[in-house]
């Protein structure tokens, strides 16, 4: 790049000196639609029950989540994420329960579709919401969370929300090979046109901690995730996972956590040009909120400056709890 002036010549200042010029000299744009909104799913009628470790986020019956879907159309917000919390009783080792086609996710998705047919949804494959141990597979005798049986359980899975109507299958889980066998078995079964977005580069991180207060599998973890979720150390081999999944058949991609991640979500863009999606995850929602709380940042201004950030690394759009709120100071 060849510069044709000098200063005093060349003020970067002369450009930011109004709010009409900022506008027309931003070069990136925030809005409604690029917000993907998480919500939980429980049993019951007009049930809500806030969950503590996340505050101003709740628990929503299957009434409650149809009127969600509603403010979410109203306010411009494209899809909804969807994730259920499973009762205990429905629980077991091998998380039979997701492939259940009345279970708690494939009875949201019919009654979103029924009310509200605009609205995109999103739907997590993976069994932690469904075992009793909370690994996101079916666990060997050791503990090991074994990869292909896993797999095979994912697929049915990833049938199941798609034959009840989910738009986008987002398997969260990290296995080797999920995606080419989802993406088979769904144009075998004629559903030509249901997404995945690979949760690709996913790592095992802290932050994950108040979503498995949401989906109630906090208390159950045994052990940790670091033989399936990637390592925070590692940035190469995001792009490695990222390279795989699209070649099996991955329709966009997702890094996860969000903004500790911006370097991945920017190596990602530059080196695949596919579309690319963050998930600012429940402990960086819960850290907003604490900043706010305490009155050590301002949260409007914190919520629209972190979306922002992944806009400006290279993201498509961003699954965040902060989607309503967010929306609505974009001015829906
Ligand atoms: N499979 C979905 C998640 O693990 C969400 C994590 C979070 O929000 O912390
Ligand atoms: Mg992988």
């Amino acid at each position: 790049m060849t510069m044709t002036a000098a200063y005093p010549a060349l003020r970067l200042r002369r450009t930011r000196a109004s709010g009409w010029s900022r506008r027309l000299h931003a070069e990136t744009v925030l809005t409604p639609a690029d917000l993907i909104w998480p919500l939980f799913i429980t049993q019951g009628q007009g049930v809500e029950e806030p969950v503590a470790s996340l505050p101003g986020v709740s628990r929503w019956s299957l009434d409650g989540i149809v009127a969600r879907a509603r403010e979410a159309r109203d306010l411009g917000i494209p899809c909804l994420a969807l994730f259920p919390n499973t009762p205990p009783e429905l629980r077991s080792d091998a998380g039979e329960e997701a492939l259940n086609p009345d279970n708690l996710m494939c009875r949201a998705i019919r009654a979103i579709k029924d009310a509200v047919p605009e609205i995109g949804l999103l739907t997590d494959v993976a069994l932690d919401p469904y075992t009793t141990h909370g690994h996101d597979g079916l666990v060997d005798a050791a503990g090991y969370v074994e990869n292909d049986r896993t797999a095979d359980a994912l697929v049915q899975q990833a049938l199941t929300q798609a034959r009840a109507g989910s738009d986008i299958i987002a398997p969260s889980d990290m296995m080797d090979g999920r995606i080419g066998l989802i993406r088979g078995a769904l144009e075998a079964e004629g559903f030509h046109n249901v997404q995945i977005m690979s949760y690709a580069a996913k790592y095992a991180s802290v932050f994950y901690g108040p979503f498995r207060d949401a989906v109630g599998s906090r208390g159950l973890l045994k052990g940790d995730k670091k033989t399936y979720q990637m390592d925070p150390a590692n940035a190469e081999e995001a792009l490695r996972e990222v390279a795989l999944d699209l070649g099996e058949g991955a329709d966009s991609v997702m890094v996860k956590p969000g903004l500790p991640y911006l370097d991945i979500i920017l190596r990602v863009k530059s080196e695949f040009q596919v579309p690319v999606f963050a998930y600012q995850v429940s402990g960086e929602y819960a850290m907003i909120e604490a900043a706010a709380a305490v009155g050590a940042m301002d949260r409007d201004a914190l919520v629209l400056e972190t979306l922002m950030a992944f806009k400006r690394a290279g993201c498509s759009g961003v699954l965040t709890y902060h989607a309503a709120h967010a929306a609505r100071l974009l001015g829906a």
